[in-house]
């Protein structure tokens, strides 16, 4: 279901620079961007069908982030618990249901919408940058703490993977110099590690730490961040609970990224996960 499609559903492109979704935040609805049936492509469940339920808004904005449309530019309809679930129901095949975004955890709405999943008999992952923890039955805690190179800043324009040519002012709507040109360094640098909600997180859920990684340059910040959580956490973080993640959205950068990074998973002895989705879709929405 991708909700820009939707005649009879209201739509809402939030302001670009919005920490959240555009602010009508109530607990029995959420602002959804997509709603759609495939393969988990991530982590340690690769390969299992699912329902991906994605959330738009997010407190953070890396780069290169693959959901432009929940981070840079929230995209979404508001729906109620009833409508999605009744939406994720009719893929009747599925066990599996995927919370993603965006961010997910800064909705409050998200906690109804997985105890709903969990009486249903759903399996959950959620899919989160780790810097909101909330109270809810979650079976897998997909996490992925964002590192330095995830900041955006001159240098790194969400749209640099655009030919100059095509860019369009359609990408970079109202308020579009806000985007893309450092202004929100800062805030996603201060607010990218919270150790506190990492700690959180891996405590009260079954867990998977997932990093995107384009080279070396990010090892040393991910083994000084295990160390920390190792120290902070009562629970053991073992190396095969570390999956890195080559960085790419589309088939053409991760032929760039792959090889090095399953190299860097091998040297270390943490897992690699593919990103199958790509692989097989390349980027196409609703996959
Ligand atoms: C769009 S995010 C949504 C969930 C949450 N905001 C997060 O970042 O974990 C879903 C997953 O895609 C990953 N991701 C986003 N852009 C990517 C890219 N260009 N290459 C590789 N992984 C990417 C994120 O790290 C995360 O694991
Ligand atoms: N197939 C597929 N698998 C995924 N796993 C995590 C995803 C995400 O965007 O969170 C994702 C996605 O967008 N598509
Ligand atoms: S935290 Fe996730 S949704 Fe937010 S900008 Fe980064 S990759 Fe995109
Ligand atoms: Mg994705």
């Amino acid at each position: 279901m991708p909700v820009s499609n939707s005649v009879d559903r209201e739509v809402t492109r939030a302001s670009a620079t919005d920490g959240d979704a555009g602010g009508r935040e109530s607990t029995d609805e959420l602002p959804i961007n997509e709603l759609f049936y495939s393969l988990q492509g991530e982590g340690t469940l690769a390969g299992v069908p699912s329902v991906f339920v994605r959330t738009s808004g997010c407190n953070l904005r890396c780069w290169f982030c693959d959901s432009y449309h929940t981070s840079w530019e929230p995209t979404h309809a508001w729906l109620d618990l009833e409508a999605i679930l009744e939406e994720i129901e009719s893929y009747e095949q599925a066990e599996h249901v995927v919370l993603t975004g965006g961010e997910p955890m800064i909705h409050e709405g998200c906690v109804d919408l997985l105890e709903a999943l969990d009486e249903r008999g759903y399996h959950t992952t959620v899919e989160t940058n780790g810097t909101i923890s909330r109270d809810a039955p979650i079976d897998l805690a997909s996490i992925s703490p964002k590192l330095e190179s995830s900041t955006p800043t001159p240098e790194r324009d969400p749209r640099s993977e655009i030919p100059e040519e095509s860019r369009s002012d359609e990408r970079r709507p109202t308020g579009a110099a806000n985007q893309g040109e450092g202004e929100w360094a800062e805030r996603h640098e201060n607010d990218r590690i919270d150790l506190e909600a990492l700690t959180d997180l891996v405590e009260s859920y079954e867990f998977q730490l997932k990093f995107v990684v384009t080279d070396e340059e990010d090892m040393p910040e991910i083994l000084e961040l295990l160390a920390d959580l190792r120290d902070a956490a009562s629970v053991p973080i073992r190396d095969d609970d570390v999956l890195l993640m080559p960085e790419g959205a589309t088939r053409e950068r991760l032929e760039e990224t792959r090889a090095r990074v399953a190299q860097l998973a091998m040297d270390h002895g943490f897992r690699y996960t593919p990103r199958l989705h790509v692989d097989l879709w390349n980027d196409a929405p609703e996959t």
